[in-house]
């Protein structure tokens, strides 16, 4: 049986006294897709939060790349972020410093020293992603699927088991989103990578169909469990 990345127990997850999603329940295995669908407002970034450590879990038993969320110390979540990679809808790159020096401050923030390796895993990722040539380009120079590339490529720095994707393909238009769904697909297949991703956009969906979390009325469906 495959691993289990992400275990969700009876979860209910507040945004300050509000609850935003209740008895949440379900599992990730390495190498699964898992859109996460619903209406605006409906706690799909709370739940993502709630997985990458930023808003702490209050209630339930969650486990995510073997770190146990309840009552998790404030400064274990770095360590947390280590074992994940994030991909947003804007790409939050740093717009100061090209590619190569973006992916370079995460290995350093992340405790990578050694100059061979940190050069080494730089070219890996990006010739993972298809951008092994732009590693100078600042990213205003970049297209937004290349950005996203890019944002792609920093969440695989540390090689996760897991990677959580907020609306990755939000500011795409349909055929660059196209390409960023086929790479995030190849990566969850040849990496065992499992992926996390958040969106609004059925035709991505329709195109690429894969297991569903729905949040509806305080609730995450998922497709796997039949009702
Ligand atoms: N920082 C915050 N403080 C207080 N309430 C918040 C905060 N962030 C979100 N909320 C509220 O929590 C609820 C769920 O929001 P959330 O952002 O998780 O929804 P979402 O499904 O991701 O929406 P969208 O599709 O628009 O991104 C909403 O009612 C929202 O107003």
């Amino acid at each position: 049986m495959a691993e289990t990345v992400v275990s969700v127990r009876d979860v209910n997850i507040y945004q300050g006294s509000n609850l935003v999603l209740q008895d949440v329940n379900f599992n990730i295995a390495r190498g699964e897709f898992v859109y996460l669908v619903g209406k605006t407002g409906t706690g799909k970034s709370s739940l993502l939060k709630t997985l990458y450590g930023e808003l702490p879990l209050k209630e339930g038993v969650a486990n995510v790349a073997g770190f146990d969320l309840k009552g998790m110390d404030w400064k274990k979540v770095p360590f947390l972020r280590r074992n994940l990679g994030v991909v947003f809808q804007d790409f939050q790159l740093l717009t100061d410093r090209n590619v190569h020096q973006n992916l370079r401050f995460v290995l350093k923030a992340t405790g990578w020293t050694d100059e061979k390796l940190i050069e080494e895993k730089i070219n890996d990722v990006l010739d993972k992603v298809g951008l092994k040539s732009k590693g100078f380009k600042m990213p205003f120079e970049m297209s937004g699927g290349e950005q996203q590339r890019v944002d792609i490529a920093r969440a695989l720095l540390n090689s996760p088991k897991l990677i959580l994707a907020d609306e990755p393909t939000g500011n795409l238009d349909p055929e660059t989103s196209d390409e960023i769904m086929q790479l995030l697909f190849q990566i969850c297949k040849d990496y065992g990578t499992a992926i996390v991703m958040a969106t609004h956009d059925f035709i991505v969906i329709n195109r690429y169909p894969s297991r569903m979390l729905k949040t509806e009325r305080s609730r995450v469906l998922d497709s796997a469990v039949p009702v």
